[in-house]
Formats: structure tokens, sequence, C-alpha cells
């Protein structure tokens, strides 16, 4: 196969959905209005407000609407990046005062040592932004996943569900299509990453999100790097 690097989704594939969508969702929701007010004139929250009242075509929007437009926004999980971004800047709060650590499955966490023995490179792609993919790693309920990575990517390099971010991500590991293997539960995911000529696995977590169209694993003990 040739395999030099594997690039791993994050929620629903290194990380239970649970972890995101109960725990990180709801806490980025519930300090969003004050961390906007506090923070509005940190240039890189600013930046983020400003976009953020562009993408809803809302230019006077105040402090409290884009606050409720955010919070629409993670109820619909919007991969928007202003919002990513800014959740990120949120999430590094909870991590820091140890409010919660990251949900890592322990097969990904078991599967690392084959993986570098195999001398193959261990990136992340996540709509979460890589920052918020670098807390999420160091403060793992397994300690400091990070040195593990040879880097992380977000929705600055593309969305996950256009073919053009795989290229990107090709770019800049200076990789050719078939040496990385892309791991994600999301076929949508895959399709584009298909299309950009990586290979492609799906993690199916749960029996109810079989498809036949993927080679599929249900942990990270079964990856496909030996063949
Ligand atoms: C990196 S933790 C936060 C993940 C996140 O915000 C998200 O939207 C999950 O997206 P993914 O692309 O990892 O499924
Ligand atoms: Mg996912």
């Amino acid at each position: 196969m040739g395999i030099r690097a594997i690039i791993v989704d994050t929620a629903g594939t290194t990380t239970d959905l649970d972890f995101i969508h109960d725990v990180l969702f709801p806490y980025s929701k519930k300090a969003m209005g004050d961390f906007l007010s506090k923070n509005q004139h940190n240039p890189l929250v600013e930046y983020c407000i400003s976009d953020v009242r562009d993408l809803a075509l809302e230019q006077d929007a105040s402090i409290e609407r884009v606050t409720e437009i955010l919070s629409q926004w993670i109820d619909e999980d919007r991969k928007a990046t202003p919002l990513k971004t800014l959740q990120g800047l949120i999430w590094k709060q909870g991590y820091a005062s140890g409010e919660f650590t990251g949900h890592i499955y322990p097969d990904f966490i078991d599967a690392i040592p084959r993986i570098e023995a195999a001398n193959i490179r261990i990136y992340s792609f996540s709509s979460g932004s890589a920052e918020a993919q670098k807390m999420l790693f160091s403060h793992s309920d397994a300690g400091d996943l990070t040195p593990k990575f040879s880097g992380h990517f977000d929705t600055r390099t593309g969305n996950k569900l256009d073919k053009q971010a795989y290229c990107n991500i090709l770019n800049t590991v200076s990789l050719s299509p078939k040496q990385v293997l892309f791991i994600s539960d999301v076929i949508e995911e895959l399709k584009a990453a298909d299309a950009a000529g990586l290979h492609t696995c799906q993690m199916v977590r749960f029996d109810n999100q079989k498809t036949a169209k993927f080679a599929q694993i249900s942990d990270f003990s079964a990856l496909p790097i030996d063949c």
C-alpha cells in the first residue's frame, strides 16, 4: 500500500461524538456571551466577530446578536471558521481549569506505537480549529498525545466535504495521494478524500452506520497499514 501518512478525523473517529456534543458544544454555548463581551477587543476575537457578521449578512449585529447567531450555529453544528476559532479559545479555558479532559478512544492510543513502528506520520483533520485539536490531544484522558502528531488541519485548509481540502493537505505534507490514508466516520468526507485520490477507510463505531461503499474498521486495532 506504501502508506506514509494517516490523517484521522476527530469527532466519531478518535473521539466519542458524545464528548463533542454533550460536553464541548454546551460548554462553548454557555460561555460564548461572556467570552465575547470580555474579549471583543482582542484582535483575533474582533476578527471572528466581524466574520460572523459577514456570514450572517448582519453588519450591524450587536455582541448580544452575534452571541445569538453563534448559539444557533452551535445547535445546528455549523462548521463555520469563526465559530470554530472562538470555540477553540473558549475550550482552552475549560481544559486549563481541568473542567474536562479530551476523550480519545483507547484503541487509537494503543495503535500509535504500531503506526510509528511502520514509519507512518499521523495528522488530524477536523472542522474544530487546529488549536482546539491541539487542546483535545494535549489534555487527553491519557495525557499529552500531541508529540505523536506531525500536524493538524482545520477549515482554514478547506471544507472536509470538498476534494480541494485534501489536495491542499497533500501539498502541505508533500506526499502523493496513494501515500495517504484518511479515516473518518462520515461518508461524505470519505467521498471527497477519495475524489482527491487518497486511500480511505470508514470508522464505524456503531453497527447502524454500516454502508458497503468504503472499507470499514470498528476501531484502530484493525487499521489497514500492513497490506
Ligand atoms: C477538535 S475537537 C472539536 C471538534 C469540532 O468542533 C467539530 O465540529 C467536530 O468536527 P469533526 O470534523 O472532527 O468531525
Ligand atoms: Mg467525524
